[in-house]
């Protein structure tokens, strides 16, 4: 006892240290901040902006330091040369530069997270040091050493690594929102997260194996190990709702970096909102990869040849918009291959000069060039032959040529002999109904094919960008005399500087650019993504470089996929590496093995899957009769809330069900004055809520303590993807109100 009290006092006394360090640099920065905030607003605007910049970089770090606060330390590692290196949230370095605490990132850390008995790596000792607050609460020793190992550490250390720190983490009260693993990443898990950047990268794993963490992990990693490449290009990370985006929201921050931008597919093309909905079918034929053509052809069906000629008078004289003329101007502006609207302008050019020359011929004798000029113009402008022209080749807006497809039979028809009338059928809808999230990639697509007619904006961009050379060049100079380069590059420096317009990240800018292509791309529930998705994500990292995480047992999407190779290898071809998670560290043992067997006997390609803990009592399975399933299940729901509150505030319990079910247990939960939220389309605070009621595609991605499944024969008979999602939702306890019989599989076989 005494041993483990002189341990923990010595270990307080580094974490005091560490902590004193902190707080050292969050005052010296503040007063940086202050200092340079009290220059006041005099000064050349050199001088001004230099100042707002410091401001905002002195800002910035301090952010970054209050957010680690939170377990700043968690392990130490004892090397077999003597040395003892700490590992936390960030690196510290005390006044004069020697090494106090490593990131979590560097590969000086990389033993904390791989050394094994078998292949220590330098490491004697591995130490979890758990803090609450600012206080050591525990220690946890892994013997790495073979000389000092026993036999029964030998079998305990093949296992999970920090095994006691990982199991608290795991049983505890979940708060609706996820939190980072930095203290207790897994050998698999981080052998993943520390990848090499280049290159796609499939992580497949069953629920709960931590794929959503460690694509969480990898993208603060990637940050961290290629920052240069990275800050300027960015990181995107697509997610498969908002809900889950939120949920998944203060990860990052939590880890320094706050850099990420988040999107789903549906919110991909900034400025478009896709707030429809419809029927799963129509979704799946809008996401065959077949669909790229059918927007292609629609858009070469805008380019068209009259079929009888259109004469306009123009000051006593007659042109003619002749149809074997539009013909050749059509064939000569698709030469170049470029976008329709940016090739609509030589198309007008070239017609503009066939008419031009029909006009002249009527005037007999030489036109000097600046009348010709004139004539061109007066052409130009006459309304009939804009009007003729524009028939040829309208100018076009995504918008406008997919609402016309949908709304217009005919036009279907012609741009998709491939698909079935059935499908055409399905495709029909009111040209003034809202996108939905399936008509993105489609617009996206469009978006890129259509092209924008830029040459004002190209101009402009020319100029932004050598006004921004000067303004890097200066950030340059600024670094290299201050030495914060660590901190900030160039590249953000610079936009402070910039005097005109906000300052903008380059997360922000990316954001807002629909053509902006990212130096990474992380995709998470990647299973759900229609070719036409993966066709509009492609484009946005030219460079390939992806990690793409999913479970193909959990698709529920139908344009998503059972099969990575053959939703991958047509859009990758064969150039994307495997890696697999297989222990789930989410759902207790018995409720994943029981949702693995349903699956299975569902014909879902489950992957194996092992589980880091069992807990008693993990699968309730209440049977009641079929009227009294909504108030079973509202009685269960209010039973678990009061089970898994707990004093911090944390502890969820979820309600899972098909959409007729659930609004039948809430009325009964309403009727009883119990407060529940129904569905995750609204806000944030709807996720910290303690009972949620959801749909198992909202619940997809999301854990909660307790789930209440409500007949699950139901919910099969939807999708079995949905089933096990369903399923493997709860860290704790999954509780069944049944009135049909249970799926097939679900009893173990005797
Ligand atoms: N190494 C770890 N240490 C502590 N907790 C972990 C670790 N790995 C995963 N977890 C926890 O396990 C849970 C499941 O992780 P996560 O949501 O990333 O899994 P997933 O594979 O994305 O699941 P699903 O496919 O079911 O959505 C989370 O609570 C996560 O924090």
């Amino acid at each position: 006892m005494a041993g483990i009290e002189s341990e923990l006092a010595a270990e307080q006394q580094t974490v005091d240290r560490l902590y004193g360090r902190l707080d050292d640099l969050r005052a010296q920065t503040r007063a940086r901040l202050a200092h340079v905030r009290r220059s006041g607003p005099s000064g050349s605007p050199q001088n001004r902006s230099e100042r707002d910049a410091f401001a905002t970089l002195y800002e910035d770090r301090v952010a970054q330091l209050e957010a680690v606060e939170e377990r700043l330390v968690f392990g130490r590692l004892d090397l077999d040369d003597g040395n003892r290196r700490y590992v936390g949230r960030i690196g510290l370095t005390d006044e004069d530069q020697s090494p106090l605490l490593t990131d979590w990132r560097a590969p000086a850390a990389q033993a904390f997270y791989r050394a094994t008995a078998a292949h220590p790596d330098g490491v004697v000792r591995r130490r979890h040091v758990v803090t609450r607050g600012r206080t050591v609460t525990g220690v946890e020793d892994e013997v790495l050493d073979l000389d000092l190992l026993s036999d029964a550490d030998d079998a305990r250390l093949t296992g999970l690594s920090g095994e006691g720190a990982l199991l608290a983490g795991l049983a505890a009260g979940r708060t609706g929102r996820m939190g980072d693993i930095v203290a207790t990443i897994q050998a698999e898990q981080d052998t993943i997260i520390r990848d090499e950047l280049g290159g796609a990268l499939v992580v497949q794993g069953g629920p709960g194996t931590g794929k959503t963490a460690v694509a969480l992990h990898r993208a603060a990693y990637l940050l961290y190990a290629h920052r240069r490449q990275l800050e300027r290009s960015g990181v995107l990370l697509v997610g498969p709702s908002r809900t889950f985006l939120r949920y998944i929201d203060q990860v990052l921050p939590s880890l320094g970096e706050t850099g990420v931008v988040t999107t789903t597919v549906a919110e991909l093309v900034p400025g478009l909102a896709a707030t429809g909905s419809e029927p799963e079918q129509v979704a799946e034929v809008k996401g065959r990869a077949v669909m790229a053509a059918v927007v292609a052809r629609a858009v070469r069906d805008r380019q068209r040849v009259p079929a009888e000629p259109v004469t306009v008078r123009i000051d006593g004289r007659t042109v003619v918009v002749r149809p074997q003329d539009v013909a050749s101007a059509i064939a000569r502006a698709r030469r170049n291959h470029r976008p329709h609207n940016l090739a609509r302008v030589g198309f007008v050019r070239d017609m503009l000069g066939r008419l031009a020359e029909q006009y002249v011929a009527q005037l007999g004798g030489d036109i000097p060039p600046d009348e010709r000029g004139e004539i061109l113009e007066e052409l130009r402008t006459t309304r009939e032959i804009r009007v003729a022209l524009n028939l040829a080749w309208m100018p076009l807006t995504p918008e406008k040529l997919l609402a016309d497809l949908w709304a217009k039979p005919w036009r279907l028809e012609s741009a998709a002999p491939q698909l079935s009338p059935a499908d055409r059928a399905l495709l029909a809808r009111d040209p003034d109904a809202p996108w939905t999230p399936a008509d993105v990639p489609l617009l996206d697509e469009a978006a890129e094919l259509l092209g924008e007619d830029d040459q004002a904006a190209r101009a402009q961009a020319r100029a932004a960008a050598e006004r921004r050379a000067s303004e890097l060049e200066y950030a340059r100079q600024v670094l290299q005399s201050t030495g914060s380069g660590a901190l900030v590059s160039a590249e953000m420096l610079a936009d402070r500087f910039a005097s005109t317009g906000p300052a903008l990240t380059t997360a922000e800018r990316a954001a807002a650019d629909r053509t902006w292509t990212y130096g990474h791309v992380v995709v998470d529930e990647a299973q759900e993504l229609s070719a036409m998705a993966w066709r509009a994500l492609l484009r946005r990292v030219p460079t390939r470089s992806l990690t793409i995480v999913g479970d193909v047992a959990q698709t529920t999407a139908v344009a998503g996929a059972r099969d990575w190779a053959r939703m991958l290898d047509p859009v990758l071809r064969s150039s994307w590496r495997l890696a697999e998670l297989t222990v789930n560290y989410r759902t207790p043992a018995l409720v994943a093995e029981t949702a693995r067997r349903v699956a299975a006997a569902a014909r879902l390609p489950v992957s194996p899957l092992t589980s880091a803990r069992d807990v008693p009592d993990a699968l309730l399975v209440d049977r009641v009769s079929a009227d009294g399933l909504a108030v079973a299940a509202a009685r269960h729901a209010e039973k678990s809330v009061s089970e898994v509150a707990d004093a911090t505030g944390a502890g969820r319990v979820a309600v899972v069900a098909t959409p007729a079910t659930l609004a039948r247990v809430d009325e009964v939960l309403r009727d009883a004055g119990t407060a529940a939220v129904l569905g995750s389309g609204a806000s944030s605070a709807d996720l910290d809520a303690p009972l949620v009621l959801l749909t198992p595609r909202e619940a997809k991605g999301l854990e909660f303590d307790v789930v209440v499944l409500v007949e699950p024969a139901e919910v099969l008979a939807a999708s079995a993807g949905d089933l096990y999602v369903a399923m493997t939702r709860p860290t704790r306890t999954l509780r069944v109100v049944h009135a049909a019989d249970l799926p097939t599989g679900w009893d173990a076989p005797a």
